[in-house]
């Protein structure tokens, strides 16, 4: 199977979770993608009903808008039942870094929301130790160069990021994206709680003790871990 076939494997399987009358999670990137188009193919063919989505993106809305999933705000529900998301890389710990789609801050405010949270990844994306993937941050644009010296100070190997034409690229909010690239991170709480405390940073993409089950996509098919937390 390609990388795609993967994903979509790992989308299809995920909207097993999804239960008639609760509030879904709905994450970003192109893994979500297959699992929001599944999940509206249900929900119009009548086999999950009274469901309610809560998305991470305006693009995750859009799509799911355009299949007749019913959607809210995060500010107008009391709580979400399960967030379905995808993942950027995943330790053997269940610990994750995500926001290669620039989403995170939304993804990681969905997310602490929700009693029960899923990752859906292929197999590239699972990994011993975080780190081969950058660790995104997002900073508010007032005195970003200050927060960038400050990451490079500690040696984290800060990179603006940038578009294709050269610009830097702007997250929902309208803020910057810094991409960590130091490499094997060895203590993930540890820069977590660091990066928590820095003045400017506005939410980075360590995810950790977050997630309960992730599927991941092999050439044999989705494989589902479980009870993970
Ligand atoms: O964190 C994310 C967006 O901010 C995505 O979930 C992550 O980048 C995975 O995306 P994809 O499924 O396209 O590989």
């Amino acid at each position: 199977m390609n990388q795609d076939e993967l994903k979509k494997a790992v989308g299809v399987k995920s909207v097993d979770f999804i239960q008639s009358n609760s509030v879904v999670g709905l994450g970003t990137g192109s893994t979500v993608y297959f699992m929001i188009e599944e999940l509206g193919r249900r929900y119009q063919a009548g086999e999950i009903k009274n469901i309610v989505g809560v998305s991470t993106s305006s693009r995750s809305q859009k799509q799911a808008e355009g299949l007749g999933i019913p959607m809210k705000d995060l500010n107008e529900v009391d709580h979400i039942d399960l967030t379905i998301d995808g993942a950027d890389q995943i330790d053997k710990n269940f610990q994750g870094i995500k926001g290669g789609g620039a989403a995170h801050l939304l993804e990681k405010m969905v997310a602490t929301n929700s009693h029960k949270n899923i990752w859906i990844v292929d197999q590239s994306k699972m990994a011993d130790q975080l780190g081969s993937f950058p660790l995104p941050i997002e900073v508010i644009p007032f005195g970003c160069q200050k927060t960038f010296d400050d990451l490079a100070k500690e040696n984290l190997k800060p990179e603006f990021r940038l578009d294709e034409n050269g610009d830097r690229v702007l997250t929902h909010n309208k803020n910057y994206i810094i991409d960590l690239k130091n490499g094997v991170i060895e203590h993930p709480h540890i820069l977590a709680d660091w990066l928590d405390h820095q003045v400017g940073i506005v939410a980075h993409g360590l995810f950790l003790d977050i997630v309960n089950t992730v599927v991941v996509g092999y050439d044999d098919g989705p494989k589902v871990i479980d009870n993970i937390r």
